[in-house]
């Protein structure tokens, strides 16, 4: 159960700042062999927050041993032990969820309040695996009366994962559940830009899991890449952008160990001229999430509305969107955080430039809010564009920002192939009240995960995942625990040992 923080409680936390600073692997603290550290930079409010190891291959070679080690140890724990440990970390995450959100804000720029959520999902996630730990069967084939052949499922060995910036701790948190519920050991890379959640996770948990189990290293691409390489690692799992995963794929090639890719999207809104306009609306801006300034994977960022119901639609998304105003993010009243990093800030309004430039018709936002508090901050307004079209740069591309362009249609087949013209297939949103038409075109988009009138939602047990470079392999579901294990297959023969 997720426990409620009110935001006079959340006002009441103070930023606790992790006193480890360096990898944390074998179940103990580091320093970084390289010798290097990044300064960590609040988004929000360019504040430092201390400099945190960044750790290269030496790092990583030591923690894929520790985790090598404790693998002989860990897979041999009781499957509804591991169960209870995960549900152990499960719990405290919940306890300090509070301190984990305020910390996430002030290193990512998302509004603490709704980080309080990625603690409760990363605690839930952790509760979902455990809960699967006896769903790793194998089967009984049926080979004849003096043969008995069965199969059993069993984990791969050091898992790598690494991930992104834009929800910190939950990512960190949960995405180590599925893999350790199989009994696999863990090497988790934080994003370099958002690494103390990370940090703070591994002091809150320490001692709980056998040593070695789970590890962090913090680090940028160097440390990735040589996780993704390193001939221990038996698997390798992404979160990150399609040109990481083109990366990370190949340097896995060279040992063939799996990998499981959950990357870029650049989804659609389709809003068909039966729906509520008031209703496309709202999913429109909700669906952009521009609470963490739209930088997540499954937000709909080209919003196909049918002329039918095109400026009423576009008339009620300039009063809805008001409710995203930019505020510091550790203030618990901010709807809307900042953009994590001085480089995809600039990318984002390079995005607007072009948008303007290719003759796109500017709706709201733009640019940086003009309140004098957040002039120290990288914030960006929640933006959009009225008629795109498919020659523009924002239709095609990810931007990972607070901008969506809104795209005007009339023939159905026509904009589904528009619809379907890049190179992503994450999610997609259809909007509509005939039963017929939603099943039509949730057949012909090309995406792994559709909501028929409702945006951004996950749903634990679900399988969430790309078509096209949007990814490979399914999470937050069975097949994500199954993804981490390997298939065993053993034949009997009940005539025994014995010489014919
Ligand atoms: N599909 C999903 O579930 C999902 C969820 C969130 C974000 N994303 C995607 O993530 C991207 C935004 O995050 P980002 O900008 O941090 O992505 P990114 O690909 O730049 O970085 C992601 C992670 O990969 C690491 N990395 C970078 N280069 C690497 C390399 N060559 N080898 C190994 N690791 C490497 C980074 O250090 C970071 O930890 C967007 O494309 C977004 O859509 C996808």
């Amino acid at each position: 159960m997720n426990t409620p923080v009110a935001p006079q409680s959340l006002a009441a936390i103070a930023l606790r700042l992790p006193v480890s600073r360096g990898a944390y692997y074998g179940g103990a603290w580091h320093a970084p062999r390289t010798g290097r550290h990044l300064d960590q930079i609040s988004p929000g409010t360019g504040e430092p927050l201390g400099a945190v190891a960044d750790c290269g291959a030496e790092d990583i070679d030591a923690a894929v041993a520790a985790a090598k080690q404790a693998f002989e140890t860990w897979r041999r724990v009781p499957p509804l032990e591991r169960g209870k440990m995960l549900r152990e970390i499960a719990r405290i995450l919940r306890e300090n969820a509070g301190e984990l959100a305020m910390l996430d804000a002030a290193d990512c720029g998302n509004p603490v309040s709704e980080m309080i959520a990625d603690a409760t999902i990363a605690a839930a996630q952790l509760d979902f695996f455990a809960g699967l730990v006896t769903e790793m069967k194998g089967h009984s084939i049926p080979m004849g009366p003096d043969r008995i052949n069965f199969s059993v499922r069993e984990p791969l060995g050091v898992v790598g994962r690494i991930v992104p910036f834009n929800h910190p701790f939950m990512f960190v948190a949960g995405k180590a559940g599925a893999p350790l519920a199989a009994g696999n050991t863990v090497v988790m890379k934080p994003p370099e830009q958002a690494p103390l959640s990370s940090l703070r996770l591994a002091e809150l948990i320490d001692g709980l899991l056998p040593p070695g189990v789970f590890n962090v290293v913090p680090g940028g691409r160097d440390a990735g890449a040589r996780l993704a390489s390193h001939p221990d690692v038996a698997k390798i799992a992404l979160i990150g952008s399609a040109a990481t995963g083109r990366a990370v794929m190949k340097a896995a090639a060279d040992t063939l160990k799996g990998v499981l890719l959950e990357l870029g999207g650049k989804n659609a809104l389709i809003a068909y001229p039966d729906a509520d306009p008031d209703a496309v609306a709202a999913g429109l801006v909700g669906g952009m999430n521009f609470t963490w300034c739209g930088q997540s994977c499954g937000s709909t960022s080209r919003a196909f509305i049918h002329e039918k119901i095109y400026d009423a639609v576009l008339e009620r998304v300039t009063v809805r969107i008001r409710h995203w105003k930019p505020g510091v993010p550790t203030d618990p009243s901010t709807t809307m955080g900042a953009i994590i990093s001085k480089a995809q800030y600039d990318r984002v309004l390079d995005y607007i430039a072009s948008a303007k430039q290719e003759g796109a018709r500017l709706l709201a936002g733009g640019g940086r809010p003009d309140d004098p508090a957040l002039a120290k901050g990288l914030f960006i307004e929640p933006t959009v564009f009225a008629d795109v079209t498919p020659a523009m740069r924002i239709f095609k591309e990810e931007i990972f920002g607070p901008v969506v362009g809104v795209i005007r249609w009339t023939d159905e087949a026509a904009m589904l192939d528009q619809v379907n013209a890049v190179e992503y297939g994450l999610t997609a949103s259809i909007w509509t009240n005939d039963l017929t038409t939603a099943h039509r075109a949730a057949a012909r988009v090309e995406a792994g995960y559709i909501w028929i009138n409702d945006t951004s939602k996950h749903f634990l047990g679900a399988p969430f995942g790309g078509y096209k470079q949007s990814g490979i392999g399914r999470e937050e579901c069975l097949e994500e625990l199954l993804s981490f294990t390997q298939e065993k297959n053993i034949n009997i023969n009940l005539a025994g040992a014995k010489a014919t």
